[in-house]
């Protein structure tokens, strides 16, 4: 696949700070930046981490073309030519790590770190920031509905409602590593290898005489995949009939009606009554689909109505991540070089839980030995060594609630995407992205996963850590 370049796609303080660092001389000094949520969206217990692989693809791509030169050349007059000229040359030779795509995720953990001149590490952010909090929150909005639909299909049809072309397609592969099965968009699918799956829409029934004609001309045209929208007039007296009818002509060339798709109404009533009319005439095998504004509240309703749907077309929602149309994250500076040497920075608030955490970190996953499960992340510096000698675990913000863990593995996350500015991460295939998510959920308790006030999972610091945060919130507040 082709990757545009993306360079300017960045917000004009950037380019401002850069200059201004440039005009100073202070360009060239090495910073570390975490990018790193603050909560989860949807109110959900745990986020899934995506948009590394175009994250990837942008940094591969990081260079200022002459016409983007140009074009900053017109829109700011303080722009000197030494500084287009070091534009000019310009591109990534730093270092990032970051968590896997389809990992599971916390707020208050780095996803990706980036350390590199300030120079380069400051234009990024905020590609980076676009990348990973739109593809993440649909990865965490399909993880949702995925949880209420055990083992039916999950079709992505959100496209047309989607906030522009680029978020169809990257929200149509996040759906997929969250386990949807298929898509829509066919770009999405030349693109990314997620199967395309269509069925037909009101359009066509409305463009013949008669439903019936309209199921006949689709069956004759598709006679292997056919489903057949029955909501148009009349959904069990004529939309399901008719579907019966087509289906009994296809049989008698061999063929099966793969399902019916129900678009409006009550889903629930109408497929538990299709379900019988469809059973009644022997097609046991003929699917129930439906489609309609849907999202994991409805589905969970449905189901509990007691609904025979066993496919799942689902859009509006989903592309948009509606109830939590943004995802957070935050990109900031954690460590900066001063006299030869990295030291860590903070930013400070008055709300304790945004109070940034210095250094260069690392995540590990505390995995329980016996239960195998999470016992929680936990974030240590760099150096630190986070061995099998019994941990203890508490709560940043009140340490006085730990607990000790001893028979462990501590599993480092954040893995070596660029080292000076050479890609040496492989990019995985998105089966693999979707095996390993679905594997990295199994750590986590079901108490995390449910969909309703699920148990805040701990996201603690290790001592050495913390203290360093303490020290540096006592010695700003002193100054
Ligand atoms: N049994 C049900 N329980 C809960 N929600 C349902 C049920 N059936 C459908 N819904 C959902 O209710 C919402 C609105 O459905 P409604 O029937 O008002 O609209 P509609 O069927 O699209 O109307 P129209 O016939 O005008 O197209 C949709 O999100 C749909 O998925
Ligand atoms: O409801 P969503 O979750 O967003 O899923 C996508 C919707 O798009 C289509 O409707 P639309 O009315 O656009 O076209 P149609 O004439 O094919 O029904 C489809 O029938 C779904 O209802
Ligand atoms: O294939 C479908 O049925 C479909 C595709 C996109 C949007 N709505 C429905």
């Amino acid at each position: 696949m082709e990757y545009e370049n993306l360079t300017l796609h960045t917000d004009k303080y950037q380019i401002n700070m850069m200059y201004a660092h440039w005009k100073n001389n202070s360009h060239n000094r090495e910073a570390i930046f975490d990018a790193y949520i603050r909560n989860n969206p949807f109110h959900n217990g745990y986020t899934v981490f995506a948009g590394l692989e175009r994250v990837v693809h942008y940094i591969n791509n990081l260079t200022f073309t002459e016409e983007d030169i140009d074009f900053l050349r017109q829109q700011e007059e303080n722009y000197e030519e030494g500084f287009l000229d070091e534009l000019r040359q310009l591109s990534f030779t730093g270092t990032i790590y970051a968590m896997h795509e389809g990992e599971i995720v916390f707020p208050d953990e780095p996803l990706i770190r980036v350390q590199a001149r300030i120079f380069e590490a400051q234009l990024i952010e905020t590609a980076i920031l676009n990348m990973m909090n739109y593809q993440s929150l649909i990865a965490t909005k399909a993880s949702r509905i995925k949880q209420v639909v055990d083992d039916d299909t999950l079709i992505e049809f959100g496209t047309r409602r989607a906030q522009e072309a680029d978020a169809s397609i990257w929200g149509a592969r996040a759906a997929y590593i969250a386990g949807f099965h298929a898509t829509s968009n066919m770009r999405a699918g030349k693109l990314f290898g997620i199967p395309t799956q269509g069925t037909n829409a009101h359009s066509w029934i409305q463009d013949h005489d008669t439903e019936e004609e309209a199921f006949m001309n689709f069956a004759r045209a598709l006679p292997d995949q056919t489903v057949l929208l029955v909501d148009t007039y009349d959904t069990l007296q004529s939309g399901i009939p008719n579907a019966i009818k087509i289906g009994k002509q296809l049989e008698e060339y061999g063929k099966k009606l793969k399902a019916v798709r129900l678009d409006s109404g009550d889903l629930a009533r109408l497929s538990i009554e299709g379900r019988r009319m469809l059973d009644e005439a022997g097609m046991e095998d003929v699917q129930i689909m439906a489609s309609n504004d849907l999202d994991e509240e409805v589905i969970m309703h449905l189901k509990l109505q007691g609904a025979k749907i066993t496919a799942w077309g689902i859009g509006t929602k989903l592309i948009t991540g509606a109830r939590s149309p943004s995802l957070g994250g935050v990109y900031k500076l954690v460590a900066r070089e001063k006299d030869n040497a990295l030291v860590p920075v903070i930013k400070l608030s008055d709300d304790l839980a945004k109070i940034s955490t210095p250094g260069s970190k690392k995540v590990y996953r505390i995995i329980n030995r016996k239960t195998q499960k999470s016992e929680g992340d936990y974030v240590a510096l760099d150096h630190e060594v986070v061995n099998d000698k019994p941990l203890k675990m508490f709560d940043p913000i009140f340490p006085q609630k730990f607990k000790y863990v001893d028979d462990y593995d501590a599993v480092d996350l954040l893995q070596p995407i660029f080292v000076d500015g050479k890609q040496v991460y492989q990019l995985p295939s998105l089966e693999d992205i979707h095996s390993y998510h679905e594997q990295q959920l199994a750590f986590i308790w079901e108490e995390t996963l449910r969909l309703l006030n699920p148990q805040t999972y701990y996201v603690d610091l290790s001592y050495e850590l913390w203290k360093m945060k303490q020290d540096i919130i006592e010695k700003n507040s002193l100054e």
